[in-house]
């Protein structure tokens, strides 16, 4: 990292506090710096840290944000994402060359990390709630915290912002709320607030409020907050246009204020410091600009809101004259096999339509709305609202496909069970970065949208290996006339094509479609196998590679590839299942009510023997963030573990089973 001696200066926030004007400006340079070299070797979130680095510099500089509990402020941001100017100004700068990497520090905010962070956070909508229990709870205590929340203002048209907005009208105390609208979400921001804030943006009355905003933040009085109350209530008698983005914040009791520009430091300060006084709950609305301080981020802030780690060169290619070339790994990636599977089935089937929640890169499906845009509905941050919206469409006679992270659709579970499942409505669910996700750590792996999805009546549970039975799984799934969840992960597609290059007659077998509930053999033996390894969706080549290595040492396993969840093949467990053969599932998905637990409870119900079965899986404790291969080597999920496994199950085999207790680290 280039060397930054007055950031790296910085230990704590009230080191900046003695700054003069002219070092904090540097000090956001360096910051901005710092933050561009990170995330370019590194990887990460850039355009909305490099957005929020004056804002946060200022929310340090005029409130004490100290170590938690102490406090006496305190700071929440939603998502957590554009964190990093704050966990620069909290002592960690210098951690910032290993950005999300294994032992460093993460790429979102987290308790254990730092008592600076309040609360770990990756998932959109929370902030204000959980500021306005904290300013509730320091006021039941008969304590004056100040509390202060940041949300984006693609972020706060969630439905719980919206919640937490109307409860933080009822607080009779301070509170903050920054409205940080960069006019962007990570694509386009969606939605009629969305629109609104544009309106703001460009009428003449954003330029009267910024002109006078102007006027008053530099000019203010010294006095405390109520000065400032009266200015702005002066200006807001004054404006007659109906774009005031204030109304419906003042409806809700909150009192709005800005929109100011968030570059303008000296400003922010002066008014923050003045604002800090108001007994009352207020939103701030600040100006900011997504990737500002370099040209490549500014006009392409999508491009480069989580990019890989990149390179930039020299070249008239791109703006500024730099190239940028993302390091975007090798081969294809599930998401875009879902994308072109989507787009397959779409012009085959004109009922389907597709849906994402502000996630049209992350799920694949921009590619769909370039091919199909009038089938294409991005909603914004609203995954419930998604999925209540697919299932008054399929209601209509469409077929709706959902493509919703798995960790995300843990925000909607309950319109998945009331809109879709009770009413038995025909909704497909591409769950891309289901199991382990790599740098973004915990907050964001999908590990248990099985547990929360099995106990669905009518919902069939769908795990494909490779891209030619994605394909095969959308197909299936158009026939069927209930609801289907499709897991996947933030992983290429296996490069190797089972039916081709691992049993040839798989081929007869696997080029028919799908059957219901129906398993396939990937490697068989013909009885004589030693143990028999049954997985559950894309960790099948890591198997494979397994299976590989066993027979090597003379070790022979079947392998399963067991295609659904729900409904389980009983057909194939009553073949596998049998008294003192080592049978072994593998899922990418919590141990807890996985793939393996199902295998467990169809065996235990149909008193088929379960004493040699072994669930390699996501073991019941947090793992943090690094990448995605580290996550499954930890866990024994990488074909050495695999085989691992495989060897310790055979000898066990031999001893009684009432005699050897599961490892002890799986439920720690
Ligand atoms: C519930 C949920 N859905 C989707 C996401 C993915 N996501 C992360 S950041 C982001 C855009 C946030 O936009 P905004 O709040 O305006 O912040 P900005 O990046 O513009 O600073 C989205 C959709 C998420 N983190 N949480
Ligand atoms: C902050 C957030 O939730 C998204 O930016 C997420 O980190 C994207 O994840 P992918 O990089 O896996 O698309
Ligand atoms: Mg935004």
């Amino acid at each position: 990292m280039t060397p930054a001696p007055l950031l790296d200066s910085i230990r704590k926030p009230a080191d900046i506090r003695g700054l003069a004007p002219a070092e904090l400006e540097s000090l956001a340079g360096q910051m901005r710096q710092r933050i561009f070299e990170a995330v370019s070797t590194n990887g990460g979130h850039l355009a909305s840290n490099l957005g929020v680095v004056e804002l946060t510099i200022a929310l340090h500089y005029c409130y004490d944000f100290g170590p938690y509990p102490g406090g006496p402020d305190w700071l929440m941001f939603d998502v957590g994402h554009q964190c990093y100017p704050h966990k620069m100004l909290t002592g960690r700068a210098g951690q910032f060359g290993t950005l999300r990497k294994r032992g460093s520090i993460a790429g979102f905010p987290v308790p254990e990390e730092s008592p600076y962070d309040l609360f770990a956070v990756g998932h959109a909508g929370t902030a204000i709630s959980t500021a306005v229990g904290m300013a509730r709870g320091s006021q039941q205590q008969g304590k004056n915290n100040h509390v202060v929340a940041v949300v984006g203002d693609a972020s706060i048209v969630n439905g719980l912002a919206f919640e937490g907005l109307n409860n933080a009208g009822t607080l009779k105390r301070q509170m903050l709320i920054i409205l940080n609208d960069n006019g962007m979400s990570i694509s386009q921001p969606q939605g009629a607030f969305s629109e609104y804030l544009e309106r703001v943006r460009v009428s003449t009355t954003y330029e009267e409020f910024k002109r006078f905003s102007e006027k008053i933040v530099h000019r203010l009085p010294t006095t405390v907050g109520h000065a400032i109350e009266h200015a702005w209530d002066a200006l807001c008698s004054s404006v007659k246009s109906a774009m005031w983005a204030g109304q419906m914040f003042e409806a809700m009791g909150i009192k709005y204020m800005g929109p100011i520009d968030g570059h303008d430091l000296p400003g922010l300060i002066n008014f923050l410091a003045e604002i800090k006084h108001v007994d009352k709950p207020v939103v701030l609305h600040v100006k900011t600009q997504k990737g500002n301080g370099y040209e490549i981020t500014k006009n392409e802030p999508t491009k480069f809101h989580s990019p890989a780690a990149f390179r930039v060169e020299g070249s008239p290619l791109v703006q500024n004259g730099c190239r940028v070339e993302i390091n975007k790994g090798t081969g294809k990636n599930w998401t875009t096999a879902f994308a072109d599977a989507a787009i397959a089935v779409a012009k085959r089937d004109s009922r389907v339509v597709t849906l994402t929640a502000a996630m049209p890169d992350g799920t694949g499906l921009s590619k769909f709305e370039k091919e199909i845009p009038e089938r294409f509905i991005d909603t914004g941050i609203c995954e419930s609202h998604l999925v209540a919206m697919a299932a008054g469409m399929a209601k209509t006679g469409l077929r709706p496909i959902a493509a919703v992270y798995s960790t995300f659709i843990q925000r909607a579970f309950d319109q998945v069970w009331q809109e879709v499942a009770l009413n038995k409505l025909p909704v497909i669910f591409a769950l891309d970065r289901a199991g382990y996700v790599g740098d973004d750590g915990a907050v964001h792996h999908g590990f248990c949208d099985l547990a929360f999805l099995r106990p669905l009546p009518g919902m069939t549970l769908i795990a494909p290996t490779d891209e030619a039975e994605l394909n095969r799984a959308l197909r299936l799934s158009l026939k069927l006339d209930t609801a289907v969840a499709i897991r996947y992960p933030r992983d290429n597609v296996p490069t190797c094509n089972f039916e081709e290059e691992v049993l040839p007659e798989l081929r007869e077998q696997a080029s028919g479609e799908w059957e219901l509930g129906k398993s396939r053999m990937l490697i068989r033996h013909d009885g004589e196998a030693d143990a028999t390894l049954v997985v559950y969706g894309a960790l099948a080549g890591s198997v494979l590679t397994a299976a590989e290595l066993l027979s090597a040492d003379g070790v022979k396993v079947d392998v399963v590839d067991a295609r659904f969840c729900k409904p389980i093949d009983g057909a194939m467990l009553a073949r596998v299942l049998r008294p003192g053969h080592p049978v072994l599932t593998v899922e990418d998905h919590s141990l807890e009510n996985g793939f393996g637990s199902a295998v467990l409870e169809y065996a235990n119900s149909h008193r088929l023997p379960t004493d040699q079965i072994t669930r390699l899986g996501m073991p019941d404790r947090m793992i943090v963030h690094m990448t995605r291969k580290e996550q499954l080597t930890e866990v024994g999920l990488d074909p050495a573990g695999i085989v691992s496994s495989v060897k310790q199950a055979i000898e066990r085999a031999g001893e009684r089973s009432d005699v050897a207790p599961m490892p002890a680290e799986r439920y720690v």
